[in-house]
């Protein structure tokens, strides 16, 4: 399921630790889920969630979101367990935390094997300069922009117009598109502010993330509906594609619509918005 074909436009963390929580998620209307044993869960909790976590894998029952689970880093003292306990109870992905560079992968990759896809949180200074061979390795197939982390190593301040991230997410979206990956940005952490996460998953949307991380449940309708093509840009996809169709069939090898020039690769962009609708409308069908 963790593939780039699948919508990503919310990414909801749920703490391994939480049953609750755990069998809430599966009638939330997310497309992932990020079942975490990292941060979201104490020291002391950390082997029973791990072993919460299996079971509720086991259990299933979580139709088409794609499961992906954080392990701890493999330099902690549960981080190799983690691995081990959680590969063999079939997540989608996994997920690693501090990644610096592609052999932090290639040690988890020992463990799991060369065949479950891995996720890569881009969450140090180093991880985002090397970006573009994280993103490269063979085994990865997303990044997660992890902004506390980030915040926390540069030392920036926090201003609603992240503009002290701004490099590092614009990197992480550079590496994950040159390598066709997906890339989801990092979490809002004011959970109840409706409005301030609409600010920040626009902005997430126009940098080029296919969605959001969340950490509430009341975060998933605001990221879906960011993260999804409007009705407009689906109508002017269509009109698009009939208008060069139309332009190809006579010779030509330009279309104009609205006034604006349409050449193939307006093209294939437009496809692109059809195929993301389609996505979201196979994830919502029975
Ligand atoms: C933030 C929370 C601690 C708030 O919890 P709570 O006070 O219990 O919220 P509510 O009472 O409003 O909850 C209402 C119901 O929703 C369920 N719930 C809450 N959160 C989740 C969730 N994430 N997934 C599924 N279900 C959830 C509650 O159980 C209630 O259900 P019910 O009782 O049936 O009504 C809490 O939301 C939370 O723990 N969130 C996750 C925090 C987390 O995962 N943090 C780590 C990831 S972020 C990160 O690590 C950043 C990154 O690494 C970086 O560096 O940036
Ligand atoms: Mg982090």
């Amino acid at each position: 399921m963790a593939s780039p074909s699948h919508p990503y436009r919310s990414v909801l963390y749920i703490p391994g630790s939480k049953q609750r929580a755990l069998d809430k998620a599966r009638d939330l209307p997310t497309d992932a889920i990020i079942f975490d044993l990292e941060d979201a869960v104490a020291p002391d909790a950390k082997a029973e969630a791990r072993e919460t976590l299996v079971a509720a894998l086991r259990h299933g029952g979580y139709g088409k979101r794609a499961r992906i689970v954080r392990i701890n880093a493999l330099t902690t003292e549960w981080g190799l367990e983690d691995a081990r306990a959680l590969c063999e109870a079939g997540p989608d992905a996994i997920l690693l935390p501090k990644v610096n560079t592609q052999s932090d992968i290639d040690n988890l990759t020992e463990v799991i094997g060369p065949d479950l896809p891995v996720w890569t949180m881009m969450e140090t200074p180093v991880s985002v300069f090397n970006a573009r061979e994280i993103a490269a390795h063979r085994q990865v197939t997303g990044l997660v922009a992890g902004t506390n982390d980030l915040t926390k190593d540069l030392g920036c301040r926090v201003r609603a117009d992240r503009l002290p991230l701004m490099a590092a997410l614009q990197m992480i979206v550079m590496a994950a598109r040159a390598a066709r990956i997906v890339a989801v940005d990092g979490v809002y952490n004011r959970f109840r502010d409706g409005d301030g996460l609409k600010a920040e998953c626009e902005q997430g949307r126009d940098l080029g993330f296919d969605g959001k991380t969340l950490i509430h449940p009341a975060q998933i309708e605001i990221s879906n509906t960011a993260f999804a093509p409007t009705n407009s840009e689906i109508e002017l996809a269509e009109r698009q594609i009939a208008a060069y169709e139309e332009s190809r069939a006579s010779g030509q090898g330009i279309a104009v619509v609205d006034g604006q020039i349409v050449e193939n690769l307006h093209i294939v962009a437009a496809q692109r918005i059809l195929d993301r609708a389609q996505a979201i409308r196979d994830m919502a069908a029975e």
